[in-house]
């Protein structure tokens, strides 16, 4: 074990899953001796060594395993097989809940807690001040842990555990509780930790901070170690993944609802023909995400990427086309403009044009696709949707649709705000002459 903090060697696990959750305890026995389970195994055949003064993550789906492993390092469960050696103090920061008593104060807990660690009474009396201080709890800190909200507990959680002087840290998702502010001043007293030397086992969702600061990742998908190493890497691999199955998913939804708007359009042509041969037709068919008069539909939408292909993933900056296909009652539209607007999945419009704005003069046949082409997608990675429109050069809608689909931009850099806009950083240093 020379140099090495923990050493993991073949390590499985299974949890019984009782297939109906008894409702009694009576229940319970009977179903407990029929043996009503199935066995799952959760972790399987997981080695990997952490070297002493080295921060290494753990990343992966929700259920791979991650916390499972987590818990078998600070013991709270067993290994089926294998087995854990570890050299050194460890202090861990595991689910909401753990290791606190709920009727007793912040303070009383704090005594106890740090005793757990292996600090003496003393000890802990010359730290509770800053334990404390680093928890924001002020007053609170007299109260019951029950009255807590989930950031407050979460901050004396990690108080104590970074306050008890460990060789070791095993945090588990620190960052999904919690404002801002402290989640900030966790990752500075994590670095700081790093920093002196100290081993870190961290799990969490946020990939850019995984990849800032662990030494070294391992993805766990479906119980097993599927990669490991350099941090950038296996971020990218591991969010290629992702996007590759929601892109399957997203496909497969749309797949349905296409399926469905087509049904919808035989039903709708055939009504509008009966409509247009007894009546003016300017009714106004207003639903919720789509209104118009329908003099012109819209009946499908979709995007394709460079090489022709839909998606609903699309890089940064590379070119889309979005196809606008409509079924018109031709000779009933006049001056009619398409247009489309691109919005945040918080409602915020990044962008919207139409033909009347870009200056193109459109008539329409009884049907036809309208063709979109964006050279440069130049928006930040996240959730886009799309909406699209016919409608009258007054604004008189023909049809109208939000939301007529969502995609995703993605791109590996962490850049915030809508778009991207083209830069260059120059540095001139030294003597600038000015002049
Ligand atoms: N005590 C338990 N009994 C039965 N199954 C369990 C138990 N604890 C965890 N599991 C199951 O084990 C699997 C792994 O869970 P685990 O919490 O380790 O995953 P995770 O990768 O940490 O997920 P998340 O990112 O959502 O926290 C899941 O399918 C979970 O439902």
């Amino acid at each position: 074990m020379s140099g090495i903090a923990i050493k993991v060697s073949n390590v499985s696990k299974k949890f019984k899953i009782f297939e109906d959750k008894p409702a009694t305890l009576k229940d319970r026995i009977i179903f407990r001796s029929k043996g009503v389970y199935q066995e799952k195994w959760v972790l399987r055949d997981i080695s990997f060594d952490v070297p002493k003064g080295k921060m290494i993550g753990l990343i992966g789906r929700n259920g791979s395993g991650k916390s499972t492993l987590l818990k078998i390092l600070t013991r709270i469960l067993q290994p089926d097989k294998g087995s854990v050696e570890i050299v050194g103090r460890v202090s861990s920061l595991l689910e909401l809940g753990a290791g606190f008593h709920m009727d007793f104060t912040g303070r009383e807990n704090i005594y106890m807690n740090a005793s757990i660690f292996g600090l003496s009474r003393k000890e802990i009396d010359g730290k509770i001040d800053e334990i404390i201080r680093f928890a924001e709890l002020g007053p609170f800190i007299e109260n019951p842990v029950r009255t807590y909200s989930s950031g407050m507990y979460m901050r004396l959680a990690f108080s104590i555990a970074v306050h008890v002087d460990p060789d070791i840290l095993l945090i588990d998702e620190i960052l999904a509780v919690g404002d801002n502010a402290f989640q900030k001043k966790c990752i500075s007293r994590i670095e700081s930790f790093k920093s002196q030397g100290k081993t870190i086992v961290f799990v969490s969702h946020d990939n850019g901070v995984m990849e800032r600061l662990c030494d070294e990742l391992y993805w766990i998908h479906e119980s097993e170690i599927v990669q490991h190493g350099e941090p950038r890497k296996v971020v990218r691999d591991y969010m290629d993944f992702l996007n590759d199955s929601e892109e399957r998913r997203l496909t497969e939804e749309s797949e349905i609802v296409a399926t469905l708007m087509e049904n919808a359009e035989i039903v709708d042509i055939a009504e509008k023909v009966e409509k247009s041969e007894k009546t003016e037709k300017t009714e106004k068919t207003e639903k919720a995400g789509r209104w118009g008069n329908k003099l012109a539909e819209i009946t499908r939408v979709t995007m394709v990427d460079s090489k022709g292909e839909e998606k609903h993933f699309f890089d940064k900056g590379k070119p889309v086309t979005i196809f606008i296909a409509y079924a018109a009652l031709k000779a009933q539209i006049d001056k009619p403009v398409f247009g489309i607007g691109i919005y945040k999945m918080d409602g915020y419009c990044c962008y919207g044009t139409n033909t009347h704005i870009d200056n193109e003069k459109i008539s329409l046949d009884n049907t036809g696709v309208i063709e979109v082409s964006i050279e440069n997608l130049n928006l930040v990675a996240g959730e886009y949707y799309l909406d699209v429109a016919c409608h009258h050069e007054d604004g008189t809608p023909y049809d109208y649709i939000t939301k007529a689909l969502t995609f995703n931009v993605k791109s590996y850099e962490e850049e915030i705000g809508v778009a991207y806009l083209a830069h260059q950083w120059v540095h001139k240093g030294g003597n600038v002459n000015n002049e």
